[in-house]
């Protein structure tokens, strides 16, 4: 379980990214934090594997305050993904997949081993092995990314809107292969997004946030769909424009769900 208590971060500018957050993060389940630019999703996440340091408050992992933990040590034991995959461009692919292995110790010959496999975890074909990350689609670079994330075991995953910057329908199979992994794997993930759908695709709990770091409602997906906590949630989740709001109708004999903008999304089953 991952805790914040009463965490506050000013950066030295005076900017205050975050007022203050009470949030628990649950073991083996994902948590979305979703709210607009600037709402303090990435300070918040950064805090966990101390990336940033709160100005006052707590983080803690599993009742551990991460203040107290050697930062470096503690970072490496967490997966760590994020946009534009962050590969290092002079590095092989099943290099930069073993990259903190090695740095905590691992020969080399071990990382890569387990490189290979974690390829096959994410679904890349490992004859991508021994190129370099400028030789891959922006979905296959993600895929890495996430391979990467994965390569020390860690308890926790953190996602920095890794699938922000691929097409959507990539963004959707990345999607789909998060969900899958998820079911196998149980990982504690924190995955930040701006985009709504995805933080209702993928998360068990999602947080919705302001700016200042100010939590607006917390929940399941459907939790927040049946009763978002203000306008605010309403308005961001498409709620107030009855996006949200299904109705049937009927056409050729067949029951289809249709938005509030009629827009056909499935098909009723018989
Ligand atoms: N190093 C820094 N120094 C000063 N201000 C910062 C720093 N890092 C972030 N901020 C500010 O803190 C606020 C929150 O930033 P943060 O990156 O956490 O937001 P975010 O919700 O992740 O936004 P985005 O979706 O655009 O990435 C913003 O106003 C940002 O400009």
């Amino acid at each position: 379980m991952i805790e914040f208590r009463g965490v506050r971060k000013e950066f030295p500018d005076g900017t205050v990214a975050v007022e203050s957050v009470d949030l628990i993060v649950p073991p083996h389940e994902t948590t979305v934090l979703v709210g607009s630019s600037g709402s303090g999703k990435t300070t918040l996440l950064r805090m966990v594997n101390r990336m940033v340091d709160p100005t006052a408050g707590q983080v803690r992992i599993d009742d551990v305050d991460v203040s107290t933990l050697d930062a470096v040590t503690l970072r490496r034991s967490i997966g760590y993904v994020m946009q534009n995959s962050g590969l290092l461009p002079h590095r092989k692919v099943v290099d930069n997949i073993a990259t903190v292995p090695v740095l905590r110790g691992e020969s080399k010959s071990a990382a890569r081993a387990r490189a290979l496999e974690l390829m096959d975890t994410v679904g890349l074909d490992r004859s991508l092995a021994d190129r370099y990350p400028t030789q891959l689609s922006g979905g296959q670079q993600q895929r890495v990314g996430v391979a990467r994330g994965l390569a020390v075991d860690p308890n926790i995953l953190l996602m920095d809107e890794p699938f922000g910057a691929v097409d959507p329908i990539v963004r959707t199979e990345l999607q789909d292969e998060l969900l899958r992994l998820q079911r196998e794997l149980g990982k504690t993930v924190i995955f930040v997004t701006h985009d709504i759908d995805e933080a209702f695709r993928l998360g068990d709990r999602v947080v919705i946030l302001r700016e200042g770091g100010r939590i607006v409602q917390t929940g399941t997906p459907a939790e927040i769909l049946a009763a978002p906590a203000d306008e605010f949630v309403a308005e961001f989740i498409g709620a107030d424009r009855g996006r949200r709001e299904l109705h049937v109708a009927e056409i050729d004999g067949r029951r289809l769900a249709v938005d509030g903008d009629g827009r056909p999304v499935g098909v009723l089953a018989p």
